[in-house]
């Protein structure tokens, strides 16, 4: 993050997804995180079950998954704070425990519950922990950018839950790390908060810092990283771009209401080869395949030859939330 406070007058408003491809490439051949093969096993729960991840330097990698999943536990083995049963963990190239020493100034870690000290005041908090590093970002400018300048005397258990949260995203950017682990750094913040924290994510991301972020959150792994990894049972489900993982193999769906039970064989010979036609519930249609004007055209002329008007015509596409309950065949948070 070397030159957020000479960035400090930028924009903030701008969220536009090209800002992903303008992320400073870093050091060539080394990810800024490399996970291969983790396990960890609480008792006889496998926590984590065999997990490769890497996050290539200046990029955001969502870890994203349900409760339980295993998010935390392989955050807290990356940052040092728990040792694998099996697996490698680098860290800028170095073993998160054996060479904590070393590392502690180069990362920056968002606990949760803040881990602060709640007599604190938030800006003194800020600067304890901004006395660390050698070339801290200014506390000030930190307190401002998290919207905190208001509370800046305010003891930190004082703070609201969003103002906690925001306060430990500060201390964990203060020192300016190369690399960010993010636990959860929205859960509970109200929507505005939220995109405070997005936009902050945005100009790390564009400073080059690489990030991890664990998130329950669809929309939030959608908008803020390049790269999502999808983890059920400690184990990776799936991985790719928001766009790839939302595109692959997803046809895109169009969706119609019509008189029930009308026979669909005569628009199964009309649609071209791979495309399917079903009438899911009474009355409610749905053709899967990758939607175009001219599938659109032969669906609307098989109703007019058939003298049925269709209604409620409508194309969707995946989403992530539908790539996880495919995966998974549960939703998110159950
Ligand atoms: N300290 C611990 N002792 C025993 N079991 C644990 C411990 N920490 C986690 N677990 C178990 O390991 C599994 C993975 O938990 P983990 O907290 O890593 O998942 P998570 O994806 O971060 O979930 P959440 O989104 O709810 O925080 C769960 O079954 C959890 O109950």
């Amino acid at each position: 993050m070397r030159s957020t406070t000479a960035r400090s007058g930028a924009t903030t408003g701008d969220r536009s997804p090209d800002r992903r491809q303008q992320a400073p490439a870093g050091p060539v051949g080394e990810h800024a995180l490399t996970v291969t093969g983790l396990v960890k096993h609480w008792g006889s729960t496998a926590a984590v079950d065999g997990l490769d991840l890497t996050v290539p330097h200046g990029s955001v990698v969502a870890l994203l998954g349900p409760n339980g999943a295993g998010k935390t536990t392989t955050v807290e083995i990356c940052e040092g704070f728990r040792r694998p049963d099996q697996g490698q963990v680098r860290v800028l190239g170095l073993d998160p425990v054996a060479d904590s020493d070393a590392l502690r100034s180069r990362i920056g870690v968002m606990l949760q519950g803040g881990g602060a000290y709640t007599g604190a005041r938030a800006e003194e908090m800020l600067r304890l922990c901004a006395s660390y590093y050698v070339d801290p970002i200014d506390p000030r400018w930190l307190l401002d950018v998290l919207g905190l300048r208001d509370a800046a005397r305010t003891s930190v258990r004082r703070l609201s839950g969003g103002q906690q949260q925001r306060l430990a995203l500060g201390c964990a950017i203060v020192g300016r790390p190369e690399l960010v682990f993010l636990d959860e750094p929205t859960a509970g913040l109200d929507a505005h908060a939220r995109i405070m924290v997005w936009e902050l994510i945005d100009r790390l991301r564009a400073d080059g810092v690489s990030v991890l972020l664990t998130t329950h959150m669809m929309d939030e792994a959608e908008e803020l990283s390049d790269r999502v990894v999808i983890i059920d049972h400690g184990r990776k489900v799936a991985e790719g771009s928001p766009a790839d993982l939302t595109r692959k193999g997803a046809e895109n769906e169009l969706r119609f209401t019509a008189p029930r039970g009308l026979d669909l064989s005569l628009l199964e010979l009309a649609l071209p080869e791979g495309y399917t036609s079903s009438e899911p519930s009474p009355g409610s249609y749905l053709v899967v395949g990758p939607m175009t004007p001219q599938v659109l055209a032969t669906v609307t002329a098989w109703c007019a030859r058939i003298n049925v008007l269709a209604t409620d015509l409508r194309v969707e596409s995946r989403s992530l939330e539908d790539v996880f309950l495919g995966l998974t065949g549960k939703g998110l948070r159950g």
